[in-house]
């Protein structure tokens, strides 16, 4: 599992900007589209605007890009809080994307149940008897280890069945609509990019601890193609050196 560390932020989102425009070139010369799965929060923000950047987006052919999310905090799209506003916000609305590409989890005149389903069916229109998933799912991970979200303690964690669920997240006093662990895992890579000393503790948990998802829900992502973690050194402080 490749653990890419560098000294800044900054550093950090060039080395996932060039392994991401690796990828999707190297895979759009096998296949016609390329579909990712984005993040929610505010790891990704940086990224997205690197990436909408004069330096890097004319090396991505974003017509052969449809686009996903991991998960949504069910809010109205214009609520800051939004995860699909985000996105557009910091890149979508920069780059030449169409519409049609981009399928973002409905949080208006719906009920989270509802809203889970009908992103399931989208899924399965994309993905059904595919080898892989998700050509690429970004992952950020909380300071609790959670990701997407599956948060410490809650069932979601254990779905087996479903691809897409939803749940009441008491202590953000709000729904959530997110991927579960079996469609993240089909996925032909998987890349977590985690930044900063208060991730520290969870990240040394998740990567080098015993082996406890109802605690840290971060691992349970076992995708059955590639996982990197993509981190700066503040967030790698505690693990153990490699030799
Ligand atoms: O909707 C969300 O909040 C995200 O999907 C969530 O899983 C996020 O990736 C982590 O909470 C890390 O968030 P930060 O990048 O803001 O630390």
């Amino acid at each position: 599992m490749p653990l890419h560390v560098e000294p800044s932020v900054d550093a950090l989102m060039h080395t996932v900007a060039n392994w991401m425009v690796e990828l999707i070139a190297d895979t759009l010369k096998k296949q016609s589209r390329f579909t990712i799965a984005l993040s929610g929060g505010n790891t990704p923000k940086s990224l997205h605007l690197l990436l909408a950047s004069p330096t890097y987006r004319n090396k991505i052919e974003w017509d052969k890009l449809h686009f996903f999310w991991g998960d949504e905090r069910f809010v109205p799209f214009n609520d800051e809080r939004n995860n699909a506003k985000m996105a557009f916000d910091t890149l979508l609305n920069s780059v030449p994307v169409k519409k049609e590409q981009i399928h973002i989890m409905q949080t208006e005149n719906i009920t989270p149940e509802a809203s889970a389903e009908a992103y399931e069916a989208i899924l399965h229109k994309y993905f059904n008897n595919q080898p892989f998933s998700f050509d690429l799912v970004l992952l950020g991970m909380g300071d609790d280890g959670h990701t997407l979200s599956l948060f410490p303690g809650t069932n979601v964690i254990h779905e087996t069945q479903k691809w897409v669920t939803s749940l009441w997240l008491a202590a953000q006093d709000m729904y959530r609509v997110t991927l579960t662990a079996p469609i993240v895992n089909q996925s032909a890579h998987v890349a977590f990019i985690t930044t900063g000393s208060n991730k520290a503790h969870a990240l040394k948990a998740v990567l080098e601890g015993p082996s406890n998802v109802d605690q840290y829900p971060s691992q349970i992502i076992q995708p059955k193609g590639s996982l990197h973690w993509f981190a700066d050194a503040a967030a790698t402080a505690l693990l153990t050196p490699s030799v």
